[in-house]
């Protein structure tokens, strides 16, 4: 099937041109100004509008059975809300039961996945630790395409890492050229605070945050990028919250580690009164870990994503509705944690970031597309619009309106954190492998259509890694007679 995007303005994280866009089956196949339909092609009027890759959604839990339940949204609504809101890809995540068989579960991960519309790959957690699981990670990344570990640093007596397992983890994930992500939150304290605040009698959501203050990010934060430090591994840090997590990652790059921030549209819109709002349920439908912030936090993410010292946006979409929520009715620390987003995030930020002035275009992609690919070393298959790439493109009209509600999104949540925002700037098409998949309202996404994105190991970044380590390794220093 070839498809002509005709009169669009193709905008990259690197540049924007005034130009058509050829798609032949699933791959770009030529983009430039007034090219001609082949016969047969089909043409899509872009109408003026923007032309972009679609949106890389790095960090969401579809389908994940969590805190005595599983998240609403599977592989399949999930990946077709995306669509909806110009996300082409999502990197969710296999986590195993501690003590679980690591490859057991990516295969039962890979298995609820069949379902998804739209490509996926997976990060892996790190839950546990003996030879199996060092064993597991070479077989992960040697045969089944993952190039990312995730550690969870909260969630003490469930899947939370012990320093021990992030030592021998990122030894290993160095060594096999994958990349560690790191849930950055000191779980030993929040088990403490939460004891603390339950024995004073605070059972309802407001006690979520309260047990998780940004000293409790900061700390995790810090500890995780000064054992990277040691071990010399490349490190990124998945959905900061505050200006404490912010300020370790700053202070680590600007000393020239090289370490990633993510940080959530949630993070940057959506403060802490929520967890003061008079119905139990709108507080507890907020309840996620990290919580959501005093609003001074908001703007330094703002201004971090600004200075390029986080470079990835994502929702960490885990939805639970208002009845599972319920099951923390007496106790905050039995609410499930998480929220939705992966519906609205190319919006919100299109219109918080662009509309504001606070990102140009060309770093609106960067943020919700291309640095996601690069960093997961899937760049230029995904993450820009050009030769060569899979076709997973988002026709975007800047001046069109929208209202987000409950009501009206397709993702299965009963509820949308981004209630009643209207954004400007919405997604009109979305093209997923060289296939139209939403058009104006029209939904058209195939259950299972959707493949999994395999990621090759040793992103250039190791390499980079290991030559500063060299450079500055004392043999390497006399041998340069410096
Ligand atoms: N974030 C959250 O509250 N739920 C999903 C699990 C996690 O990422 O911590
Ligand atoms: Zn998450």
């Amino acid at each position: 099937m070839t498809l002509l995007i005709k009169g669009g303005t193709v905008v990259n994280a690197d540049f924007t041109l005034r130009a058509d866009v050829l798609i032949d089956g699933d791959k770009i196949t030529a983009v430039g100004p007034d090219l001609d339909a082949p016969t047969g092609a089909e043409v899509l009027d872009a109408g003026g509008a923007l032309v972009m890759p679609g949106g890389i959604d790095p960090h969401t839990h579809m389908e994940l059975p969590f805190m005595g339940t599983v998240a609403s949204e599977d592989f399949f609504s999930g990946t077709t809300a995306g669509a909806v809101g110009g996300t082409t890809m999502i990197i969710d995540f296999v986590i195993p039961s501690p003590r679980q068989d690591v490859m057991e579960a990516y295969h039962t991960w890979r298995g609820w996945a069949q379902k998804a519309a739209t490509d996926y790959s997976f990060h892996v957690a790190i839950t546990w630790w003996d030879e199996s699981v060092k064993a597991a990670m070479g077989t992960l990344t040697r045969d089944h395409g993952v190039n990312s570990f995730k550690h969870f640093m909260a969630y003490k007596g469930a899947i939370m890492c012990d320093d021990e397992v992030l030592v021998n983890s990122f030894t290993r994930a160095r060594d096999l050229g994958a990349i560690c992500t790191v849930h950055a939150e000191n779980g030993e304290l929040v088990a403490h605070l939460q004891k603390e605040l339950l024995a004073k009698g605070i059972t309802g959501p407001e006690g979520h945050p309260q047990s998780r203050p940004t000293a409790v990010e900061g700390e995790a934060a810090d500890r995780a990028i000064r054992i990277a430090q040691v071990l010399n591994v490349p490190l990124y840090i998945v959905h900061n919250s505050c200006i404490e997590s912010l300020q370790a990652i700053t202070r680590a790059r600007n000393d020239g580690q090289r370490v990633f921030g993510e940080v959530l549209a949630g993070h940057l819109l959506v403060d802490d009164s929520v967890y003061r709002h008079p119905d139990w349920d709108v507080a507890a439908h907020h309840v996620m870990s990290p919580p959501f912030r005093p609003k001074a936090n908001q703007e330094a993410l703002w201004r971090g994503l600004q200075a390029g010292m986080l470079q990835t946006t994502a929702t960490d979409h885990c939805c639970f509705c208002t009845p599972q929520k319920r099951m923390g009715h007496n106790n905050f620390t039995q609410i499930p944690n998480g929220t939705g987003g992966v519906e609205d995030r190319m919006h919100v930020l299109w219109h918080h970031g662009v509309n504001t002035g606070r990102l140009t275009p060309s770093e609106f992609v960067a943020i919700t597309s291309a640095n996601a690919a690069k960093i997961f070393n899937i760049y230029p298959r995904k993450g820009v619009v050009a030769v060569g790439a899979d076709a997973d493109v988002v026709i975007w009209d800047p001046a069109r309106q929208r209202t987000i509600s409950k009501n009206t999104h397709h993702q299965n949540i009963d509820y949308n954190i981004f209630e009643g925002m209207t954004v400007t700037g919405v997604n009109t098409t979305t093209i997923s492998q060289g296939r139209v998949v939403y058009h104006d309202g029209d939904i058209r996404t195939v259950r299972g259509a959707g493949r999994y994105v395999n990621r090759p190991t040793f992103p250039s970044y190791f390499d980079a890694v290991k030559r500063v380590a060299e450079v500055n390794a004392p043999s390497a220093v006399d041998r340069m007679g410096v």
